[in-house]
């Protein structure tokens, strides 16, 4: 059996979204800045993408979209934007993140740190959270922007996206959120709360890998970064990805579609299957489930590095992660876990799974069978593991 339960990192294609791209590819191939049929058959697709992806973030057509390639280049681009507008410029001095954004936007700010951005990381709570009290308390008249994510990708915990972009608009802060591991999870409306920037990907909500957006609301700047044949309005040169935005618009649209799904009945299965797990002895989980998106669990299993568990889960055929893809690579601590202040022994023991509309519940049955027996025989050549006194003080309260 094999069992994917990766699905914030990447995941499978929809057949019917790869159903219509496939046309772009091998029929309507052409390149849409040309002026011959090849290229007007292939505006009505890309027109329809826009649509769906414009009505799946509730934006208004105002405002722009602009396609890229990943959520790492727009996150990339909001930042360096602001940086070239409004900090070499000397007009501002200083941007907001938080320190729990994916390494996409942490990188970009001590990217721009280093050319002399004065850069605020806010920390996270115990839960995984952040408190939107802290955006309000950093922000000054030298702020440029502030970039905290909608979800995070690790915890699933959700950020105060509403609030925070309140305060935003009371100090006229220009605010992006990553919304990435919102979309297809959770609501998403540009237009209920006060979002300046949002970027997000494809791929994580059953579109194509290669493919992303950055929306802006109408009135605020954006450098471009590509220059050459003007697309996009001038703002991302380079041909368009007409298979590429053919797949996201029809993947946002069945993501719309399924979000009653998501959130119901994939969030049962998820607490269920949660639950199952909490009754393993020495295990805990950061962020009330409550607070989290519906998909995803971080949960540490003291005594059992992370990449350990990984490996008897991937022999059985189950895919899952120790936090981020990114991030995986190395057998450094969950980065979150170590944000909230975990003990060491467990902030190495942290299993990402993240599970999507394709999830069934034999698939979380036979998981959670192959979970027990790794938990016993990791724990049982364990050198520094011995089951705790009742009591043991762990650094986090098992929820
Ligand atoms: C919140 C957030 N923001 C940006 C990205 C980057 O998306 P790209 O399309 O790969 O550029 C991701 C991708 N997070 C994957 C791979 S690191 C994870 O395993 O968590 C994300 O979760």
């Amino acid at each position: 059996m094999k069992v994917y339960l990766d699905n914030n990192a990447t995941t499978i294609v929809d057949p019917q979204v790869f159903a219509e791209m496939e046309p772009y590819f091998v029929q309507r191939y052409g390149n849409p800045n040309s002026l011959h049929i090849f290229a007007s058959d292939t505006h009505p697709g890309i027109k329809a993408g826009m649509e769906r992806i414009y009505a799946g973030i509730n934006s208004p057509r105002e405002d722009s979209v602009i396609i890229t390639s990943c959520a790492t280049e727009s996150n990339n681009w909001v930042l360096k934007s602001i940086y070239f507008d409004q900090i070499l410029t000397g007009k501002k001095n200083h941007i907001i993140v938080s320190e729990v954004e994916h390494p996409s936007v942490i990188a970009t700010a001590k990217f721009i740190e280093s050319m002399g951005c004065k850069v605020t990381y806010l920390p996270i709570n115990s839960e995984g959270l952040i408190e939107a009290q802290s955006v309000e308390e950093n922000i000054t008249d030298k702020t440029a922007l502030v970039s905290v994510m909608w979800a995070n990708n690790e915890t699933g915990a959700i950020f105060p996206v509403e609030e925070i972009g309140a305060i935003c608009k009371k100090h006229n802060v220009p605010f992006h959120t990553d919304a990435v591991q919102a979309i297809g999870k959770i609501p998403v409306d540009v237009q209920s709360f006060n979002v300046d920037y949002l970027t997000f990907s494809a791929h994580k909500f059953h579109g194509p890998k290669g493919v992303g957006a950055l929306y802006m609301k109408k009135g605020k700047e954006l450098m471009p970064l590509l220059h050459g044949g003007s697309q996009m309005g001038g703002y991302r040169s380079g041909t368009l990805n007409v298979p590429g935005i053919v797949g996201m618009g029809k993947a946002m649209e069945q993501a719309i579609d399924a979000l009653d799904y998501e959130m119901s009945e994939i969030r049962k299965m998820r607490d269920a299957f949660e639950d199952e797990l909490l009754k393993i002895e020495d295990t805990f989980v950061v962020t009330p489930r409550e607070k989290r998106t519906p998909n995803t669990i971080l949960i540490s299993f003291r005594g059992i590095e992370g990449e350990s568990m990984l490996w008897d889960l991937s022999r059985a055929g189950i895919g899952a992660s120790t936090g981020s893809a990114c991030a995986s690579e190395d057998l450094e601590a969950n980065s979150v876990m170590e944000a909230i202040g975990a003990a060491e022994d467990l902030a190495h023991t942290a299993i990402r799974f993240s599970l999507s509309r394709y999830t069934t519940q034999d698939e979380l049955d036979y998981t959670l069978k192959v979970v027990n027996a790794a938990v016993i025989r990791l724990r049982g050549i364990s050198s520094s593991y011995a089951y705790a006194p009742a009591g043991h003080e762990s650094g986090l309260d098992a929820h």
